[in-house]
């Protein structure tokens, strides 16, 4: 099977095979093979040929192409649809919105290029003073699975926009997504080089980001690879990376008067795409007593009743499945692991099917486990910390070392005030739910989340670099010299 895309041709990868499977009935979706180093040095001198003449063309011409793009996502929306659902497990209603999603990124990058990275130019002196900016070269992008469509897409769109070449690495387990993403940039009329895919695993993953002609790695994924490409890439400000990483997000909760709306906002963050958002809360901080015990024990009932299923089930369940049966098992341990540990099962999540991997909603309190471990558990189990007084429920949303997302449901706007100073996440939430950040706005965390190079509207930022220049037409000498120089 032909795998990768390199040079504009469609060609069999050489390395390690591997598949996707329908995390739901573990049909095989897509088989192929993984790229070499050797068809990775091929894709980096492709993009590098490509280059120049993709950076030469007018931003009126790149933008025609990435509109062509845009359209026609939206002509093939309900196949893309289709497959990111049968390969993520993601509910077809979500899986359509992510396609939107993608569909919305070309506007919104224009947008912010012009805004961000456009030319400004203004009177200094006796010449004008211009502000413009340059892409890097050739650069990188890694994809999660998580949103195989949207994510990638959020580096790639801006990438081009600005004049680079593009290498396209997406998650291994969400290879046909990927693929059918490119031919939809293929049919938009993209020259050929000018965004090449590498398919594969770890391997080729690795050896991508040691490729020493990329000029640029933009990243979406786990804090660990994250963690590892920073240290790969120290001592090489030459290159510019960027780093979309995970979170252990808080969710403070106050006595509020509408217990059904806090309740229906904790599921939408804790629990839609079955908790496989980095933006999705981890941590629900609940005030001891009486009120914090009836808040919890509606959100149990309410969670106790979540429709979980296929992709394709009629009518649409919330959940679908998380990714794979490896990454359930996982979750199913880590469960138990904080069980044995002290925590308390409010709502155990479960595995009903052990060929399926579908989980149902779980909430534990894990206020007794000492020496929590700060991680993310990327799945739908939402741990519960009671909190004493309001300055210890953000000490505790402080505690972890990310800080992606945070969020407090309160009437009192004083104290939102306060949640907002004293908390330390590139999104901070007043009564709405984590998830669902917007194109509009940058998108990025601090500590173990990020390298503090935001995407989203702040992605024009490291897709291109400024260049100033003072500029005259007429080369004169000035009418006062600096002292100690004569010309006559
Ligand atoms: N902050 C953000 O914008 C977002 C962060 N995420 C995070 O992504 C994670 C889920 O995605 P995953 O696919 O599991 O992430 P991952 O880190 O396992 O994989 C991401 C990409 O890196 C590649 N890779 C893995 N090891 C590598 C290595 N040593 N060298 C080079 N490449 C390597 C993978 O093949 C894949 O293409 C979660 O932690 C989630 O929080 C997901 C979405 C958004
Ligand atoms: O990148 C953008 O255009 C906006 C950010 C975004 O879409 N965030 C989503 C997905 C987060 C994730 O991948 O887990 C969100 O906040 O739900």
């Amino acid at each position: 099977m032909n795998s990768l895309y390199i040079a504009g041709c469609w060609l069999a990868g050489q390395g390690e095979p591997f598949e996707s499977r329908n995390p739901v009935t573990q049909q095989v979706l897509w088989a192929g093979n993984g790229a070499t180093v050797e068809q990775v040095e091929s894709a980096v001198q492709a993009a590098r040929q490509a280059f120049p003449a993709w950076a030469k063309r007018s931003l009126e011409e790149r933008i025609g192409v990435l509109e062509t793009f845009a359209t026609t996502l939206k002509s093939r929306a309900d196949e893309i649809a289709r497959c990111i659902g049968e390969e993520t497990g993601k509910p077809l209603w979500e899986s359509a919105t992510e396609v939107t999603s993608m569909a919305n990124k070309i506007a919104i990058s224009v947008q912010s290029y012009r805004e961000r990275t456009g030319e400004k130019s203004g009177p200094l002196g006796d010449a004008t003073a211009v502000l413009r900016h340059k892409p890097h070269g050739v650069v990188a992008v890694f994809g999660p699975y998580n949103f195989p469509g949207h994510l990638p897409n959020g580096h790639i769109v801006p990438a081009l926009l600005a004049g680079n070449t593009v290498l396209f690495k997406p998650s291994e387990l969400t290879p046909k997504v990927a693929e059918l993403t490119v031919q939809c940039w293929i049919d938009a009329g993209l020259p050929a080089g000018v965004l090449n895919l590498l398919q594969g695993a770890r391997e080729t993953g690795i050896a991508l980001a040691a490729n020493p002609g990329i000029d640029g790695l933009f990243f979406t994924g786990s804090s660990r690879t994250g963690n590892h490409l920073h240290q790969q890439f120290s001592g090489r400000p030459d290159k510019i990376l960027a780093l979309e990483m995970g979170g252990n997000n808080p969710l403070v909760v106050d006595e509020v008067a509408d217990v059904d709306a806090a309740v229906y906002t904790i599921i939408q963050s804790a629990f839609i795409s079955a908790g496989q958002r980095c933006t999705c809360a981890r941590r629900l901080l609940v005030p001891e007593g009486a009120w914090g015990d009836a808040l919890l024990a509606r959100l149990v009932a309410v969670s106790s009743t979540i429709e979980v299923g296929a992709f394709d089930q009629q009518p649409p369940p919330f959940m679908g499945s998380v990714i794979s049966l490896g990454a359930a098992k996982a979750l199913m341990d880590a469960q138990e692991l904080l069980l044995a540990n002290g925590a308390v099962a409010l709502l155990e999540m479960t595995q009903p099917q052990a060929q399926a991997a579908l989980l149902t909603p779980g909430i534990i309190d894990v206020t007794a486990v000492t020496d929590r471990a700060d991680e993310e558990l990327f799945g739908p189990l939402l741990q519960v910390i009671r909190y004493a007084d309001f300055a210890a429920a953000i000490a505790e949303a402080n505690n972890t070392q990310y800080g992606l997302a945070a969020g407090l449901l309160s009437d009192s706007e004083a104290r939102y005030q306060q949640f907002w100073l004293e908390s330390r996440a590139g999104i901070v939430n007043w009564n709405k739910q984590l998830t669902g950040a917007a194109s509009t706005a940058p998108f990025g965390g601090v500590g173990a989340s990020g390298n503090h190079r935001a995407s989203a509207y702040y992605a024009a930022d490291y897709c291109a670099y400024p260049v100033a220049s003072l500029e005259t037409p007429n080369l004169v000498v000035p009418a006062t010299l600096t002292p100690g120089v004569r010309l006559s």
